[in-house]
């Protein structure tokens, strides 16, 4: 079928809107209609050249809210019209991270996944006559896209695609880590640096965790206001501190934090996050995405001294086990998403999107098709 995608034809230029033909699902996939997509940091970090495993041309987004158009042979558990979420991390049930309750980093389609193919290592796009790549298996910058099955999460139809296609990266991914990775217990007292849509969903997920102090850290004090109307208690900007960042919210928690996040993919703050927490029992996730090629470093002495340095993907959320659940929290207003979307545009405009998330402008804009 011929449809309208935006197509990333090489790092560093804008998408362009092209025809682009989708092959039919073939054995395990399905093909859906994209009714919304949310555009994250990490569809901009991949554009930008710096992610080793970009692949181009290619079409970009994984934060989908989806219809079932079509199931290709031997699809068991979805029919035409069922509501669904992509998911870059699958949940096959079989290998032995479906099987581990430590991890959600399912392996079974992993090597196609992030390489740009299909499991069966082809791809169903195509543009002018070109074999377009696959994105983190989702794709959702297309009016239609094809995606395995065990990729995909079942979700309630009540539920709005434009509002709950944010829990397909960013929000689920802020509250996991928080509940999931770092486990936060009530009373604790937590700094989340970056507050894009990652950084707040920390903050969501610290205030569901009953956190007592939750300090949110951003260069742009104009975050300030939504992250205190989700719940932080305190904000620093960097740039207003002299000094080190670290024993700044040290002096201000009487030693430091006892969880801190990461939510920026700057290496120089994760030390930061890691060297902010109390010694002896502070925990730092590490969330953001970093270049290709970048490390991070601390003194040893700063972990021997009892601090864990630990990291995140996709909140540690088994997608199609868990994703319905936090669908469910959403319309019981127990996780709020409709004030994380301050944009909204047609695919046409996809490009503004990027302007405005590198602009520091919007937390969330999403497609609407
Ligand atoms: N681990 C995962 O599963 C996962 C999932 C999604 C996104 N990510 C990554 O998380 C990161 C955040 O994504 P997002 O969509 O929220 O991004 P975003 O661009 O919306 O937000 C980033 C925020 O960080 C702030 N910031 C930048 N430099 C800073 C500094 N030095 N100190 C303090 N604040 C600073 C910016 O002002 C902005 O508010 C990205 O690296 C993204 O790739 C990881
Ligand atoms: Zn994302
Ligand atoms: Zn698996």
């Amino acid at each position: 079928m011929k449809c309208r995608a935006a197509v990333a034809w090489e790092p560093k230029k804008p998408l362009v809107i092209e025809e682009i033909e989708v092959e039919k699902p073939r054995e395990g996939e399905v093909l859906l209609r994209v009714v919304a997509s949310g555009v994250c940091h990490t569809d901009a970090f991949t554009l930008s050249g710096d992610d080793p495993e970009g692949a181009f041309p290619c079409i970009l987004g994984h934060e989908g809210g989806c219809i079932v158009e079509e199931c290709g042979p031997s699809v068991k558990n979805l029919k035409p019209g069922d509501h669904v979420i992509p998911l870059y991390i699958p949940e096959c049930g079989e290998c032995e991270y479906c099987h581990s309750t430590k991890s959600n980093l399912c392996q079974s389609i992993a090597s196609t996944v992030w390489t740009g193919y299909m499991p069966d290592h082809t791809r169903r796009f195509t543009c002018k006559g070109q074999p377009i790549y696959h994105y983190m298996g989702c794709s959702t910058f297309s009016e239609y896209t094809v995606v395995p099955e065990i990729a995909l999460a079942k979700i309630n139809p009540a539920a709005p695609l434009d509002k709950v296609c944010l829990l397909g990266c960013g929000v689920t991914t802020g509250i996991g880590a928080v509940l999931n990775t770092a486990k936060v217990e009530p009373g604790s007292t937590v700094a989340v640096f970056g507050l894009g849509g990652i950084g707040l969903s920390c903050i969501q997920g610290a205030v569901m965790a009953k956190a007592g102090r939750i300090i949110a850290i951003d260069i742009n004090s104009g975050k300030w206001a939504m992250a205190q109307a989700l719940g932080a208690t305190d904000f620093v900007n960097p740039k207003d501190v002299n000094g080190s960042i670290s024993e700044y919210i040290k002096e201000i928690t009487n030693g430091g934090v006892d969880y801190s996040f990461e939510c920026i993919g700057n290496v120089h703050v994760m030390r930061d996050a890691l060297e902010c927490t109390h010694m002896g029992w502070g925990v730092s996730t590490v969330i953001g995405v970093a270049g290709a090629g970048q490390e991070i470093s601390t003194r040893p002495f700063n972990l021997v001294v009892g601090r864990t340095w630990k990291g995140s993907a996709f909140g540690g959320v088994k997608g199609r086990t868990e994703l319905p659940g936090y669908v469910e929290r959403y319309l019981s207003g127990e996780i709020v998403l409709d004030s994380m979307v301050t944009h909204t545009m047609p695919l046409d405009d996809i490009n503004r999107a990027f302007d405005l998330m590198h602009s520091g402008e919007s937390i969330r804009s999403v497609i609407i098709f």
